[in-house]
């Protein structure tokens, strides 16, 4: 389980997230919404340990642990991956050793089966991002988090810059890390199937689209740095297109 409690953040001297109070419990995703320039990948950034976003107050535990100043390497460790909004371009690195570190464990891994469940094969024995195209980016992110397979993953905007047709690859992968592709069987029923889900979600988007690939349990806005309108993912999406955000956060879903 992750929680955040009263978390207080600075970026370059400014106060980029204030109050933060989030809790993600095993088996959940979360669907974080915003305006441009609110936070949101701030606060999967120092989810993820970032030390140039300074924790001024409050508190981030994972699993129990209190990760609140912990290196990002040791939180990997511990299960939490991102995909990033804009990565870097490693030059130097192949995408296939770029593979084997994020499994932790170079020679059990094989990086061309899980590059073919993302179409990336070809892209294999390229410099990590090197001239990679926006979509191309999205899949590599994708690679690694199935590659490292962590417990909490946190996405920045997958979906930004992915064509129609690739939109489905990358929903569906997203939905299979996230274990929720599963339809039920005569064996397990649905309630059976979410009961036995362990791995957890923070989604960031601005169209939705991934919520037509899975449910996801609860939605967020993030307006001005402070979380609000916790609410039905979808309800939330449909209250931004027709009222905007400040609407939004003025809690419209729960008054009606
Ligand atoms: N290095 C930096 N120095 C100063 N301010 C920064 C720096 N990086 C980000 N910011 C500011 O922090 C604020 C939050 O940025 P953040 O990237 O978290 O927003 P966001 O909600 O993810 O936006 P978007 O939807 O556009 O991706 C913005 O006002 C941004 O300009």
């Amino acid at each position: 389980m992750l929680v955040i409690e009263d978390l207080q953040v600075e970026l370059a001297g400014k106060q980029i997230l204030k109050h933060i109070d989030l809790e993600i419990k095993p088996g959940e995703t979360h669907i974080l919404f915003g305006p441009n320039g609110s936070g949101k990948t701030s606060l999967l950034m120092t989810i993820m340990g970032y030390p140039q976003y300074k924790v001024t107050a409050g508190k981030i535990t994972f699993k129990g642990v209190d990760i609140t100043h912990m290196p990002i390497n040791e939180r990997a460790q511990l299960g939490i991956g991102m995909a990033y909004q804009r990565p870097p371009t490693i030059h130097g690195l192949k995408t296939r050793q770029m593979v084997k570190i994020c499994a932790g464990n170079g020679d059990d891994v094989d990086p061309e089966a899980l590059a073919r469940q993302v179409d990336f094969v070809d892209f294999l024995d390229r410099d990590v991002n090197s001239g990679f195209s926006g979509g191309e980016i999205k899949r590599s992110e994708l690679l690694q988090l199935l590659a490292q397979n962590p417990d909490l993953m946190l996405f920045d905007e997958p979906e930004s810059g992915v064509d129609l047709e690739n939109i489905a690859l990358v929903g569906n992968t997203i939905a299979k890390l996230l274990q929720k592709e599963c339809s039920p069987t005569d064996l397990k029923s649905m309630l059976q199937l979410k009961r036995e889900r362990t791995k957890m979600g923070l989604i960031i988007t601005h169209t939705g689209h991934i919520l037509e690939y899975l449910t996801a349990d609860k939605g967020q806005v993030l307006y001005n740095g402070v979380l609000s309108c916790a609410d039905n993912p979808r309800d939330i999406l449909r209250c931004i297109s027709e009222m905007g955000y400040e609407e939004c956060v003025r809690c419209a879903i729960a008054n009606n």
